[in-house]
């Protein structure tokens, strides 16, 4: 573990950060290229833990993948086989690579951290016996026993665990013999706009997918394009830097800011205005500047849960009370972050309850203390956020933010001295 004294900087920081690609546009396009009908490129992909995990996984269970720059990867499609097939502790792995494994050849055996185990896994495995797969387990450490074929059809499933469920399907449905149609039957799907991202990546493959009811997604057997996939920058690994310009009442630009994206993390500029900050999209990015004040916020996160440890730093700094609805299910992403997120604010002095499907933080002035990171890259990054105007702010493991950002720390440093303006 690699503790870190979080930088104290309280005044007004200006700075132009750019961030690497989307974590799950590349864990998409990596799959997609790999089920394609020939050899694929992604340019602009996410070097991380989570994408790294997704390279070894498809290259362990046959596809080729030769690194042209650090970023841009060539994808070909080669005969799928057996493997051992390490998940670490990322949903995209564990969610996404189960029914590309299900039209492998053998035996593929899945495992990963310890933490990973106790995440919500069974939903994909029961969906891919349901389409005819062989599948031992219901949670980490699963196999899947490849016969070469998936027969697919329809299955219901409740996906309010993780939108993860559905994506995971839709992304490899088009390979089965009779296609795929996901019905969810149960309480509300999280994180809708990352379905539609699988859904906007889908249809640039080439694969149509069908909306017959809000809940159900239906694929006919359909060939993946191969395609060259241009990845988005990670808005949602933008979004500590944003709220540090919020918290300093300084300024910070995020260059290549989409004008129109399905990410989740595109939401912050709703969320920061709210909260009091001036927000500005235009040629040169996103531009958010603090006006010293922030704002509490009630506001329901279902759709953007990862962004919650960020909007709950920023709560924990603001100036009323905040409310942080509809998030119940981040109980099983890599930690709980809604006891992780309480435990720690409170550690810190704050006020912050857990409630049935959120957390209710209340302004009280904070002290410097140790985070806990939890092996999760966003509780990380929130004690860097607090720490900024907080002193004495000690991150138990700053190492932890390479499952989707290497570098952070560094990245953080020099967005203090002004960043990289161009
Ligand atoms: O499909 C994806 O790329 C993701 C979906 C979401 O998962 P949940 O639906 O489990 O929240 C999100 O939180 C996660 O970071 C990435
Ligand atoms: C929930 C997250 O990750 P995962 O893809 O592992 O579910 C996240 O990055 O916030």
């Amino acid at each position: 573990m690699s503790s870190w004294r979080a930088p104290h900087h309280p005044a007004p920081i200006s700075a132009v950060v750019a961030v690497p690609g989307s974590k799950s546009a590349t864990n998409r396009a990596l799959v997609l290229a790999a089920l394609a009908n020939g050899p694929s490129t992604v340019r602009g992909a996410l070097r991380s833990r989570d994408t790294n995990l997704m390279i070894e996984g498809l290259r362990a269970l046959g596809t080729g993948i030769t690194e042209q720059s650090p970023t841009e990867l060539l994808v070909e499609p080669g005969p799928l086989h057996g493997t051992d097939i390490d998940c670490g502790l990322a949903g995209t792995v564990m969610r996404f690579l189960p029914g590309v494994a299900a039209l492998a050849s053998g035996a593929v055996r899945f495992d990963g951290d310890e933490q990973a185990r106790v995440r919500p896994q069974g939903v994909t495995l029961d969906a891919l016996r349901a389409l005819g797969a062989d599948v031992e387990g219901s949670a980490l450490p699963f196999t899947v026993r490849g016969t070469g074929a998936v027969r697919g059809g329809e299955v219901t499933i409740d996906a309010s665990g993780s939108s993860q469920f559905v994506s995971g399907l839709l992304l490899a449905g088009a390979r089965f013999e009779q296609g795929v149609t996901v019905r969810h039957s149960g309480g509300k799907v999280p994180s809708t706009p990352h379905i539609d991202m699988t859904v906007e990546m889908l249809a640039q493959a080439g694969v149509t997918v069908e909306r017959p009811e809000p809940t159900t997604w239906r694929i006919a057997p359909t060939p993946v394009a191969a395609t060259t996939w241009d990845i988005e920058p990670d808005l949602s690994n933008a979004t500590p830097f944003l709220a540090a310009a919020a918290v300093t009442g300084g300024s910070v630009t995020v260059p290549g800011w989409p004008k129109e994206t399905t990410q989740a993390g595109d939401q912050i500029r709703v969320l920061l205005e709210r909260m009091g900050c001036e927000v500005r999209l235009d040629a040169d990015g996103l531009t958010v500047t603090g006006t010293g004040a922030l704002a509490g916020i009630d506001a329901d996160l279902g759709d953007i849960g990862e962004l919650t440890p960020t909007i709950a730093a920023l709560a924990a700094l603001a100036e009323a009370p905040s409310r942080l609805r509809g998030i119940a299910h981040l109980r099983g992403h890599e930690t709980d972050r809604l006891a992780a997120l309480a435990t720690e604010i409170t550690r810190l002095g704050g006020q912050c309850v857990e409630t049935e499907d959120g957390l209710e933080i209340s302004p009280v002035p904070l002290r410097g203390g140790l985070w806990h990171a939890y092996a999760d890259h966003r509780m990380a990054t929130a004690g860097a956020i607090i720490g900024l105007v907080v002193p004495d702010v000690e991150v138990d493991d700053i190492g932890t933010t390479a499952k989707t950002l290497p570098g952070f720390d560094g990245m953080w440093n020099s967005m203090l001295e002004g960043g990289d303006p161009r």
